[in-house]
């Protein structure tokens, strides 16, 4: 065992040992304790001067949590007249739901997020803390509003418009994260959102790379998508829907006559998968609403086809996906085989109303997953 191995073992026994006390049992000077301490805090294993050890364990989801409300509507829409629907309230955010989902499934998750000093982000943060995420790394700006999502659903529960009011997440600075970063450094893997802002993004992708933490993206939305760098290096896994693949092929590297074609006539979801996976991202997950989702990737290529569902509602299934991808691979499978966990998790999530089923836990994957492959 190394020195540094031997103080962090001495601090796991008991988090109040003193730095004399690590000194004599070691046989080393006070001062070389110190200074084994300050390289343990530096590499973030050690959070602080209570010597609260870190969770290697821990999912970090850094990104939105919104309050989520969902007008079901009962007839077929028509515009520019009042139309009759089923409202729903619930806890959203793509980071959010991910971390709710994953929490769900038996998985040590943390979340950083922003919250406003209104009824709402206390609301959302006590929800979440309830199912299980760890949030008291969230931050409450004073003054500001709570991310909001205001969905109007057609009758079969798929979106027909959208409004996102989460003009708070423009104050996820880059020091923000800095300031959080000894919480992040020691997570098992991280997964974030594109409701931060651009030069956030850039700065969480630089330093995951650097310290080799596995990173994965989600792009939220086509438009929020173009806030990504242009070189991906550094992100280990993408998943976006068809829309925001689209966009994130449509860089200005790769415009020319057989892109748009390729594009706007006839998508070919196997190549926008290259041309992403040509900015640097290890895995590309194209998730393609009821038919499935295309896996483009380091371990080959392979559509998968979604397990037939009752749908409730749509909103929530891509992170749904993602977090059945992270439980996957977190529980020693290999990208193909955890896409399986990935399409049973969004077939639970679509049979709620709830943006993250309530009833999605280890048991009931394996059951779906099982029954997916008896081909009930
Ligand atoms: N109607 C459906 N029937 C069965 N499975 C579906 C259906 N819609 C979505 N899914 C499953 O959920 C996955 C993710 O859905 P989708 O492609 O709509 O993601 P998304 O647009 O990112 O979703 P959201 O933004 O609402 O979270 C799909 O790959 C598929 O497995
Ligand atoms: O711009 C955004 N739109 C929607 C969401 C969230 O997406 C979820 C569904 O995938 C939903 O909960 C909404 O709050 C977000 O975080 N940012």
């Amino acid at each position: 065992m190394d020195r540094e191995q031997q103080i962090l073992a001495l601090i796991r026994q008991n988090p109040f040992i003193s730095q004399n006390e690590m000194a004599g049992l070691i046989g080393i000077s006070r001062s070389a304790v110190a200074g084994y301490i300050a390289s343990l805090t530096k590499k973030g294993t050690i959070r602080g001067r209570a010597y609260v050890t870190s969770d290697e364990h821990t999912v970090f989801c850094i990104g939105g949590a919104n309050l989520d409300s969902k007008a079901l509507s009962k007839h077929a829409i028509r515009l520019a007249t009042s139309n009759p629907v089923t409202v729903t309230e619930s806890c959203g955010g793509v980071a959010r739901n991910i971390a709710e989902a994953l929490a769900g499934l038996a998985c040590p998750t943390s979340l950083l997020t922003v919250v406003g000093d209104d009824k709402a982000g206390q609301w959302v943060l006590e929800e979440t803390r309830r199912r299980g995420v760890d949030v008291s790394q969230a931050i409450v700006l004073n003054g500001e509003n709570t991310g909001s999502y205001t969905a109007l659903l057609d009758t079969s529960g798929e979106m027909f418009l959208a409004f996102a009011n989460m003009d708070i997440y423009d104050k996820f600075s880059p020091a923000m994260l800095r300031d959080k970063w000894s919480h992040i450094a020691s997570a098992k893997l991280v997964i974030a959102d594109t409701n931060l802002p651009s030069d956030t993004l850039e700065e969480l992708i630089r330093r995951c790379q650097e310290e080799n933490i596995p990173l994965f993206i989600d792009p939220v939305s086509s438009e929020k998508s173009k806030k990504l760098p242009t070189d991906l290096t550094g992100v280990t896994a993408i998943f976006p829907n068809l829309e925001e693949a689209v966009q994130l092929a449509h860089t200005p590297l790769t415009m020319n006559q057989d892109v748009i074609d390729m594009f706007y006539v006839e998508p070919d979801h196997s190549k926008i998968a290259g041309i992403i996976r040509e900015r640097g991202v290890k895995h590309v997950f194209i998730t393609l609403g009821s038919q499935g989702v295309l896996y483009v990737g380091e371990e080959g290529q392979q559509f998968f086809p979604s397990i037939p569902t009752q749908v409730i509602e749509v909103t929530g299934a891509g992170d749904a996906f993602l977090a059945g991808i992270v439980y996957g691979v977190t529980h020693d499978h290999t990208y193909l085989t955890a896409c399986e966990y990935g399409l049973a998790a969004a077939h639970i999530t679509l049979q709620t109303s709830e943006s993250t089923s309530s009833d999605l836990n280890e048991e009931r994957l394996h059951l779906t997953i099982n029954n997916m492959t008896k081909g009930d």
